[in-house]
């Protein structure tokens, strides 16, 4: 496989194939899942979660989440890789460029901030700038005070139909990818057809251009409760490279997610 680059993303979504994503935070695991040919790998601040043991994301750091970049982006040889901006550190657009310049420092190739239309402007500098961004729609954890817990969101016609227009406004600011988190499947169709950038959806059905999931609840060492849209993979294979590379044939043929897996 040759390295995946934003222009490859594009041409995956035109020719329909899906791009399998996953959630890396070490060299040691980036190379295995580079090596089954993942596309895509995140340094999810999902780590405050998984990797720290606490109950949400709001407590990571960028100094943190450059640590993980470097770390996963020594592992890594063809995968894009993206870095979140933790809570907090993209605030106004200033503050923005100086926090997404340590994670580009850091090597990552694109970085993913969560939110609609407050970030449009910041979009564009970040672009200008030469910062690839990745957006994130629907339930975005680091909101889940605002939320009043992990809720499925864009339940009501007035949600979905503001969500749409962010994912579009989201685009025409200049964001190349779109991660649509635990979204009704309907919903998560319309925005995917209503964008020219490629979707990855967790929790968002099968009909985005492609899924991401933790790479813990993949490989079932999930502490605590398990989201009822992951699948643990090594139940069914009992090993760790077979397991990313189900992952990926189900995310290409389809199979993956099935409806059990998605919200209505
Ligand atoms: N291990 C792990 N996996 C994840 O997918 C994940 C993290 N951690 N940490 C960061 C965020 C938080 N995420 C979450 C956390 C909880 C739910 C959850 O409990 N969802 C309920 C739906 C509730 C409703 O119906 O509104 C569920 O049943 O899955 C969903 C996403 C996804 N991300
Ligand atoms: C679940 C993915 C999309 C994420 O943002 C993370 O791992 O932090
Ligand atoms: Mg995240």
């Amino acid at each position: 496989m040759s390295k995946i680059t934003t222009s490859k993303l594009l041409k995956m979504k035109q020719d329909g194939e899906k791009i399998a994503a996953i959630t890396a935070y070490d060299a040691s695991f980036a190379g295995l899942f580079d090596q089954q040919g993942i596309h895509v790998m995140l340094i999810g601040d999902s780590m405050g979660m998984v990797l720290h043991g606490q109950d949400s994301t709001l407590s990571v750091t960028n100094e943190q989440i450059a640590y993980h970049t470097k770390c996963v982006r020594a592992g890594t040889e063809n995968a894009l890789v993206i870095a979140d901006m933790p809570f907090m550190s993209y605030s106004c657009p200033a503050t923005a460029l100086k926090n997404s310049h340590e994670l580009m420092a850091a090597g990552a190739n694109m970085v993913k901030i969560e939110g609609g239309e407050w970030l449009y402007e910041t979009i564009k500098q970040l672009t200008q700038n030469g910062v690839p961004v990745c957006g994130h729609l629907g339930l975005t954890p680091q909101s889940v005070n605002v939320f009043g817990g992990f809720k499925i969101q864009g339940r009501d016609a007035d949600k979905a139909n503001e969500m749409i227009e962010h994912a579009k406004g989201l685009e025409k600011a200049g964001a190349q990818l779109l991660v649509l988190e635990c979204v009704p499947v309907d919903l998560a169709n319309a925005i995917t057809a209503a964008v020219s950038i490629p979707t990855i959806g967790i929790g968002a059905g099968n009909g985005t251009d492609g899924q991401i999931l933790v790479m813990h609840d993949i490989l079932g060492i999930s502490s605590g409760y398990i989201p009822k849209f992951s699948k643990n993979y090594i139940e069914i294979t009992g090993n760790l490279q077979q397991a990313v590379s189900l992952y990926i044939d189900e995310v290409q043929s389809g199979a993956f997610p099935d409806e059990a897996r998605w919200f209505k």
